[in-house]
């Protein structure tokens, strides 16, 4: 369904941006029907600026993005972009920042009617609603007419997800949607891409959470200032973390009964480089990245990110 192909992207900077910060370098990775796949870095990682660019809302500097095999950076017409938002959607991190404030909140779909579905009548569209907000556990009674700040974080976010709904999306890029979300309504939310994807949705889940990351998803991407470091099955990466920046990350999730100060400054265990055992250095640069199993690939530990 959806491909990433070698895709970085640069962004200006300097007078007449002849300088630039690349934000995503040579990423490759595929969301399949049904499939969550978890996109986790620190903060500037990289991770939304992917999110934009498989939404169309950045442009991709090198590489591709195909999405049915067809290069969406080819998608130029106003109509074959409302196509794609049809079939793409995204939900962000801050849900009321997508709602205008003056409102009720569930003009957003009446929004989707004016947009795509004019010629359904008031009826139908009412019952398409209605299914739609089952989907996303919402009582219809409980939002409708009701504005943003009547909502909490949780049921606007559900609200949203409802949105997406409505227009028959095939794949949902969800953007630190826990983030701003309190514990029990995290787990709701988590709970519902659970049932997306059992209806054959894809999820490209966008997070800097490990846990949440865990949790959800069927494949990691784990990536480092723009350039996947490792990705495989979550099972496998996280069971059998290699990139001393995964085994980083996992080391510093906060667990009950441990304190920050008892941390060790590096995971005990620290491997050898399995990139710089099959392509020593100065050898001709080997692939991206080194497939230690069918489900299981990582990069190179050097920090630059260049093959040892
Ligand atoms: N419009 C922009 N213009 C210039 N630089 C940008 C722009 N958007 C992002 N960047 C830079 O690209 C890099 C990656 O940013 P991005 O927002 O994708 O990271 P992130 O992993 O999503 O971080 P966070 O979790 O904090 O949102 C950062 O260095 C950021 O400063």
């Amino acid at each position: 369904m959806l491909e990433l192909d070698s895709v970085s992207k640069v962004f200006p900077r300097g007078a007449f941006g002849r300088s630039g910060v690349t934000a995503v370098r040579d990423v490759s990775f595929a969301v399949r029907p049904g499939e969550v796949v978890s996109l986790i870095g620190e903060s500037g990682s990289g991770k939304s600026t992917i999110g934009r660019m498989v939404l169309r809302l950045a442009s991709v500097t090198r590489g591709r993005i195909t999405f049915d095999g067809a290069d969406i950076a080819g998608l130029t017409r106003t109509r074959q972009l409302r196509e794609y938002h049809r079939r793409v959607q995204g939900v962000f991190q801050d849900p009321f920042s997508s709602c205008n404030p003056v409102f009720p909140a569930d003009r957003v779909l009446d929004a989707v009617r004016r947009g795509y579905f004019p010629d359904v009548g008031a009826a139908e569209w009412r019952d398409r609603v209605d299914a739609a907000l089952e989907v996303v556990r919402l009582d219809p009674a409980q939002v409708r007419g009701r504005y943003p700040h009547q909502l909490s974080g949780g049921q606007l976010q559900r609200l949203l997800i409802a949105r997406a709904l409505l227009l028959d999306i095939r794949l949902l890029v969800a953007d630190e949607v826990i983030s701003m979300l309190d514990a029990s309504t995290r787990i709701d939310v988590l709970n519902l891409l659970a049932d997306l994807r059992a209806r054959g949705l894809g999820i490209l889940f966008v997070t800097h959470d490990l846990a949440l990351g865990n949790y959800v998803s069927d494949t990691t991407v784990i990536l480092r200032r723009g350039r996947v470091v490792e990705t495989g099955a979550t099972a496998t990466v996280f069971a059998d973390p290699l990139h001393p920046y995964t085994r980083r990350l996992l080391a510093s999730v906060p667990r009950l009964r441990r304190r920050w100060s008892d941390l060790p400054d590096e995971p005990a265990g620290a491997r050898p480089c399995p990139y710089h055992e099959r392509y020593p250095r100065g050898a001709a640069a080997g692939p991206p990245l080194l497939a230690v199993a069918d489900d299981h690939h990582v990069g190179c530990f050097a920090d630059d990110g260049k093959p040892c």
